[in-house]
């Protein structure tokens, strides 16, 4: 946030006082003065409150009503400052970190060490959250207030920065690429990828997070992995890399839901010449469907299930969905009707595509449990300055231990499933793709379900601290509105918690339990 501007022009309490009518109205804030005497009409909070306060120090009053960044907006009211004092309110500028406790990771706290990170990841970090402050969240904010995707020109821009591709993750598909912060192909690891997905997470509009390529980081590892045709593998690559063109997961059909085998319905039948597939049927809540170019699709061909790549083409239509969330995110009920895809679209072996499929999991879960946990820190940083700066009863909310109470169990919750998280990534970095999938699927899913749980206590606590506030759109309490409402989006999406706490433990008994009490 761009600090206020401090004016040279002083003025005493006493010359401020005599500005206390509607002719004249000021009024000062963190020691700085304000001529509201032209706003006060169109105030949104009306004329009267601020007669109630005018010439007078209305710091507390205002810190009551408003986010900081209200006064960021209206700057131009301010005309000069009291002598001899100067603003105490700190506020996080561009590429900065919070100063309030527990709102950073503690790997990024004064006195705090940590195993995990190396000089590199604090340089990408600072990188990171530079280009959220100034790049990922204006866009956020302005494509969910008006429920489009995001824009063409904001993909493109990620893509000539060399952001998108390390979007997928470490891999052979950095290699020869510039990326992002001068980080070195071989150099980037999960820790980075894991900076980057907390440090875009913290937009506090969830859709665009989904809307933010979602789509790609689920729907392109398939292409990446088991697309045997090099030609069409590179060219869809390069497209999708590039935000030429867009990708989405068509997996999930209104008839399955999680149980995704059992649950399909979309066919694919072998043409007589053996050249094409023709698919029908449905898919529901695709995230990026709506301007997808390309759908990783699973089907049921005769013996099992398969995935092919679909280009969106004849027989391929596209609905948006109303979620709880803006249709920002782009979600898509699907529709294939006798649509002809090659079978060099086939990715992996037909009647395997479970293998497909399941190779994606981890990943994406992994992916969405680093965002949960870093959007709950800020649900946290949100109601540790709420309830400090608003005051009940004469005092600040936070003087209530049953607010402190409230707050010292979101801590703990959030500053354990970091910790997990951070272990969880250590092993990743540690352990090839196939060691992950069969040894880390089950903690991940664990993970997910516990970062998810913890996220549904804060949304729950956060709304009772913020009363009103956390349930109305726009306004002071919109981080809280805004996470209230979408958070189970991450409880649901890449597996319910039931499914996936159930299949970590089933997954850890799988070969018997051989030891005895
Ligand atoms: C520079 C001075 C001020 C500016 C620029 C300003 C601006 C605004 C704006 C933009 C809103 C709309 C809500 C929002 O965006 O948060 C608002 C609401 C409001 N303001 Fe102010 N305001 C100022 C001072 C004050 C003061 C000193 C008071 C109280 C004494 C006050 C009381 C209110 C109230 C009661 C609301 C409605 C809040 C709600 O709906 O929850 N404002 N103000």
């Amino acid at each position: 946030m761009d600090p206020l501007p401090i004016p040279s022009k002083t003025y005493t309490l006493e010359e401020v006082a005599k500005n206390n009518t509607e002719d004249s109205l000021w009024v000062i804030i963190d020691s700085l003065v304000y001529d509201v005497t032209d706003f006060a009409l169109g105030h949104p909070g009306g004329l009267h409150v601020l007669l109630q306060v005018a010439g007078q120090d209305a710091t507390r009053d205002f810190y009551s009503m408003h986010r900081h960044e209200v006064l960021v907006k209206y700057k131009d009211l301010i005309i000069g400052r009291i002598h001899n004092q100067t603003p105490q309110i700190i506020s996080r500028g561009v590429g900065q970190l919070s100063t309030v406790p527990y709102a950073e990771p503690s790997w990024l706290v004064p006195l705090f060490k940590s195993p995990y990170y190396n000089d590199s990841h604090r340089r990408f970090q600072k990188a990171c959250r530079i280009f959220m402050d100034t790049t990922v969240r204006p866009e956020a904010l302005r494509v969910e207030e008006a429920g489009e995707h995001p824009s063409k020109e904001f993909f493109l821009k990620c893509s000539e920065v060399g952001l998108t591709p390390m979007r997928m993750g470490p891999g052979p598909h950095l290699k020869g690429r510039k990326l992002f912060a001068d980080i070195k192909p071989e150099e980037f690891d999960y820790f980075h990828e894991l900076i980057m997905n907390q440090e875009f997470g913290m937009t506090h509009a969830r859709a665009f997070n989904d809307g933010f390529g979602g789509g790609m980081v689920i729907g392109l590892p398939p292409v990446l992995n088991f697309c045997k045709n090099k030609e069409l593998k590179e060219r869809v690559v390069e497209e999708v890399l590039g935000s030429k063109k867009f990708i989405a997961l068509a997996i999930t059909e209104a008839f399955g839901g999680s149980d995704v085998v059992n649950g399909l319905r979309t066919t694919a039948v072998k043409s007589a010449d053996g050249t094409h597939y023709v698919v029908n049927g449905t898919k529901k809540w695709i995230t990026n469907g709506t301007f997808a170019d390309y759908f990783t699709t699973a089907v049921k061909t005769d013996m099992g299930l398969s995935v092919l790549l679909i280009p969106r083409g004849e027989g391929v239509e596209t609905k948006q969905i109303k979620t709880s969330y803006t249709s920002t995110a782009g979600t898509a009920f699907v529709t294939f009707d006798n649509v002809k895809v090659p079978v060099e679209n086939l990715l992996g072996k037909e009647n395997e595509g479970i293998k497909v499929i399941l190779s994606n999991f981890n990943h994406e879960r992994w992916v969405m449990t680093c965002a949960i946990i870093r959007v709950t820190r800020l649900i946290i940083e949100e109601c540790i300055k709420w309830s400090s700066q608003r005051y009940v009863f004469g005092k600040p909310l936070i003087s209530q231990p049953v607010i402190r109470a409230k707050i010292a169990k979101l801590i703990s919750l959030n500053e354990s499933s970091q910790a997990w998280l951070e272990n969880i990534t250590h092993q990743m970095c540690h352990m090839s793709y196939a060691q992950q999938s069969q040894a880390l699927a089950g903690p991940i899913a664990l993970l997910k379900t516990f970062a998810t749980r913890a996220a549904h206590e804060a949304a729950d606590e956060a709304v009772q601290i913020w009363g009103g506030r956390g349930i109305t759109k726009g306004g002071m309490g919109r981080v809280i509105e805004n996470f209230n409402r979408t958070y189970k989006f991450d409880a649901i999406l890449g597996g319910s918690e039931e499914i996936l706490a159930d299949l970590a433990v089933r997954q850890a008994i799988k070969g018997g339990i051989k030891a005895v009490l």
